[in-house]
């Protein structure tokens, strides 16, 4: 038999954008996306907390009512594995690369650093909600789904609160005062630290062109994207 020349199906990857609210994350997700179709990428475009139906009416509740720190935090881990189990791993499970907006780093910097919260309770909700069978295989942690490659965009919270200003109505986060993205920003400082193989920093302070240059050059290194 003639042996086939059909590649090999592409693996999923696991893509995901962190940093504190208007650093510019959204901005260059719709810009990738294309990118990596160009390229011949089958894309799926998620956010956190979000992503489903159930998962964005969580979001709702999140961004807009007060409550106590414990149930914030479950109710973030309620809409990711409602997430996960429903588009991230039936996605990377035929191979399409996931570019979602925020995952766990962000409850890790925001309810962990920016609010105080037990970072050991959020690593046991991390490990309980994030078990998933076709996850991790080869990795540190088999079994426990996380990004293939993080994105952080890196701006001082000043900035990103001049850039946001009059933009829109804060929400419940936006509202919160400079010291906390300054704890929040500290928070993404120490993971990218903790995690350096899948973090990427992106220096997000520079002009729009440059920032999109920096997250296209850190896909061609990883071989999602070919030269420009
Ligand atoms: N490099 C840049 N230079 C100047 N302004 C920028 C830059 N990147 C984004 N902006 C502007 O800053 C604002 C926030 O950007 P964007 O919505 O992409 O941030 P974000 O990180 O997704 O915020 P959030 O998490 O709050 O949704 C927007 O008005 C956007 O046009
Ligand atoms: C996933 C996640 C999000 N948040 C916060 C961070 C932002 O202020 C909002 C989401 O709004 P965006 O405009 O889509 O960025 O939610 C959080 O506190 N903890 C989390 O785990």
């Amino acid at each position: 038999m003639k042996p086939t020349s059909a590649a090999p199906p592409a693996a999923g990857f696991f893509i995901t954008f962190e940093g504190i609210d208007g650093a510019g994350k959204s901005s260059h997700i719709e810009p990738l996306a294309q990118a990596l179709r160009a390229h011949g990428r089958a894309v799926t475009l998620t956010r956190e907390p979000g992503g489903t139906p159930l998962a964005e009416q969580l979001r709702s509740l999140l961004l807009a009512q007060a409550m106590d720190a414990l149930t914030e935090a479950l109710l973030l881990f309620a809409a990711r594995r409602e997430h996960l189990l429903t588009v991230i791993e039936p996605a990377l499970a035929q191979g399409q690369v996931l570019l979602c907006d925020r995952f766990t780093d962000a409850t890790f910097a925001y309810q962990g650093h920016g609010r105080g919260f037990d970072l050991q309770v959020l690593q046991t909700l991390e490990q309980w909600v994030q078990a998933c069978p076709g996850a991790g295989v080869g990795a540190s942690a088999p079994g426990l789904r996380q990004p293939d490659l993080t994105l952080w965009f890196d701006l001082p919270a000043a900035t990103a609160a001049s850039r946001l200003a009059g933009v829109r109505a804060p929400d419940k986060f936006e509202a919160e005062p400079q010291a906390f993205f300054e704890r929040v920003a500290a928070g993404y400082a120490a993971r990218c630290a903790q995690f350096p193989q899948r973090f990427e920093r992106i220096d997000a302070s520079l002009p729009l062109e440059q920032v999109w240059q920096q997250v296209r050059s850190v896909c061609q290194r990883r071989g999602l994207l070919g030269p420009a």
